[in-house]
């Protein structure tokens, strides 16, 4: 995808080998995923820490002799699939990303998910703006899911209480939709199943989408195509 717009469908000729790919990328992610908690959680002293900088260092070059010039972009592919290599939320190449595993079924998407010391805010608790990625994400989801690519044009959040590292969950549902625009709620839980973070957000397909998608008709999952 270029800024603000699809291009063609990415081919998927090999399905196989690209399997073996992102199975081994997603691999990779995990790795530095764990690299990325040792290193906000070492006690090491300067010196062991100035100590494993070359070997960080030569694993970068490494990847770096092989690799994109910027961001993986979102590719729609021949597959059906949408790849969002580099999202950081559930990109799968993303060590950043928790990594989210979204299920949807076109009205309610939920993700269980575990964050630690890399997203902390307040002490031992998840970061505030963490919070509100998770619920874009999860929120956003549900129009693509159905077929309407949208972006976030309102996000209002409640952040109830303080919400602690480990186990989450995160659920959104489809409120209303309204053409080309879908409302949308959704909660942040911790593991004893309180609410810590609800969410509105205000999710609008963007013109440049609305190009390639014709006309929307009555509420949700109900699409006209273009004629002809
Ligand atoms: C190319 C597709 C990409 C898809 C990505 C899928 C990834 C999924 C991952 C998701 C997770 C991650 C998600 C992310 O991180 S998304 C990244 C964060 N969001 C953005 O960067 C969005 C930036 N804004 C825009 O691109 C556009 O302004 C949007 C897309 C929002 C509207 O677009 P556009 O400018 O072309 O629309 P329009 O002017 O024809 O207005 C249309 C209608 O919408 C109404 N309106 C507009 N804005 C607002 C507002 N703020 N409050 C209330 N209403 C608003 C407007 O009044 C009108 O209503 P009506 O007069 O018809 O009644």
């Amino acid at each position: 995808m270029t800024a603000g717009g699809f291009d063609a469908l990415v081919p998927v000729t090999d399905p196989d080998a690209l399997r073996e790919q992102e199975q081994a990328g997603a691999a990779l992610a995990d790795a530095v995923r764990e690299l990325l908690d040792a290193t906000v959680r070492t006690r090491l002293d300067p010196a062991q820490l100035h100590a494993a900088i070359p070997a960080v260092r030569e694993v970068t070059e490494s990847l770096l002799a092989d690799a994109a010039d910027g961001p993986r972009g979102l590719e729609p592919s021949s597959d059906g699939r949408m790849r969002v290599h580099g999202n950081p939320m559930v990109g799968a190449l993303n060590p950043f990303a928790p990594p989210l595993r979204i299920d949807w079924d076109g009205e309610r998407a939920a993700t269980r998910f575990t964050v630690g010391a890399a997203y902390e805010g307040p002490p031992g608790c998840l970061h505030g703006g963490i919070a509100a990625a998770v619920l874009d994400q999860v929120l956003g989801v549900i129009p693509s899911s159905i077929g309407l690519p949208a972006m976030t044009a309102t996000l209002d959040l409640r952040y109830r209480r303080p919400t602690p590292l480990g186990e989450l969950s995160a659920t959104a549902w489809l409120v209303e939709r309204d053409g080309w625009k879908l409302r949308l709620e959704g909660e942040l839980t911790d593991a004893e199943g309180e609410v810590t973070v609800s969410a509105t957000g205000l999710f609008v397909v963007p013109r440049v989408a609305r190009e390639h998608l014709g006309t929307p008709t009555g509420d949700a999952g109900e699409f006209a195509p273009p004629a002809g």
